[in-house]
């Protein structure tokens, strides 16, 4: 389990967090969606531990896999190297990773797809290459939390449905606790259990994403007007997407 109680942070005389509250357990996947500098980041660092509380409480456990929204290194790691860094805290202080690390890392890089670049340079990758990577160091700490900050932002539409897979199949054997910030509902209604949308007047909304991700409460979310269209997929499957309807943008 993963989460906030009441949570309050505080940046100068702005309130960022005010008694925010929502819990992952085991077994459910969490979207966490909001406005530009809203929160949402912050509320991750929060759950991570890596942000103060001015009030409240957080949960997790000892070890959370957390992928950052970007990566960069000034030293020449290769990929399985960044990988085998999550699992720096099963060490101590002065452990080096042996053979069985490295086993693990490698299997987290295949997981992630990201196997055919555990010998490149890290920073040599691209930005969504690199996010894979990421995800495999995350996975590598073998830890039941795994927190991505908008796992999708670097990547093409190709690759955002690699990663919604990926974190539906993460998802799948119900075994972990997966919190994800994004700007897209899509990732909520393809990979996530519940959502909490941090709204622009401070106030948030947490629950089932059927109950959430309604063009009513994307419309107080976003100011923009938004539609629910169905969709038949290549396979025959029916499902829901939502779009802004932006103001303006006529047809041809
Ligand atoms: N350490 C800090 N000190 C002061 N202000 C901060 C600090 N960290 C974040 N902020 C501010 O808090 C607000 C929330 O930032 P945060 O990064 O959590 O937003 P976000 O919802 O993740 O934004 P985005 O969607 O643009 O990534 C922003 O206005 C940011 O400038």
């Amino acid at each position: 389990m993963i989460g906030l109680t009441d949570a309050v942070v505080r940046f100068g005389a702005r309130t960022i967090l005010d008694r925010l509250s929502f819990s992952v357990p085991v077994g459910r996947s969490l979207a966490i969606l909001g406005p530009n500098g809203r929160g949402k980041t912050t509320t991750l660092k929060a759950m991570l531990g890596f942000q103060q509380l001015d009030a409240g409480s957080r949960v997790a456990p000892a070890i959370v896999g957390y992928v950052p929204q970007t990566g960069s290194s000034n030293q020449r790691y290769r990929a399985i190297d960044v990988a085998v860094m999550g699992r720096a805290a099963h060490l101590g202080l002065f452990g080096q990773p042996g053979p069985s690390d490295f086993e693990i890392a490698h299997a987290a890089l295949e997981r992630a797809g990201a196997v055919r670049f555990a010998d490149h340079f890290f920073d040599r990758l691209s930005g969504g290459e690199r996010q894979l990577v990421l995800l495999a160091r995350a996975l590598a700490t073998g830890s039941e939390a795994i927190v991505l900050d908008e796992p999708a932002a670097a990547l093409d539409l190709h690759n955002q449905e690699r990663l919604l897979n990926l974190l539906k199949s993460l998802r799948e054997p119900r075994d972990k606790a997966i919190a994800f910030t994004t700007h897209d509902p899509n990732h909520a209604l393809a990979a996530a259990d519940d959502a909490l949308l941090m709204m622009p007047d401070g106030q948030s909304l947490f629950g089932p994403v059927a109950e959430t991700i309604t063009p009513e409460h994307l419309e107080r979310l976003y100011g923009v007007p938004m539609r629910v269209i169905e969709l038949i997929g290549p396979t025959g499957d029916r499902h829901q997407a939502v779009l802004p309807a932006f103001a303006g943008i006529r047809a041809a």
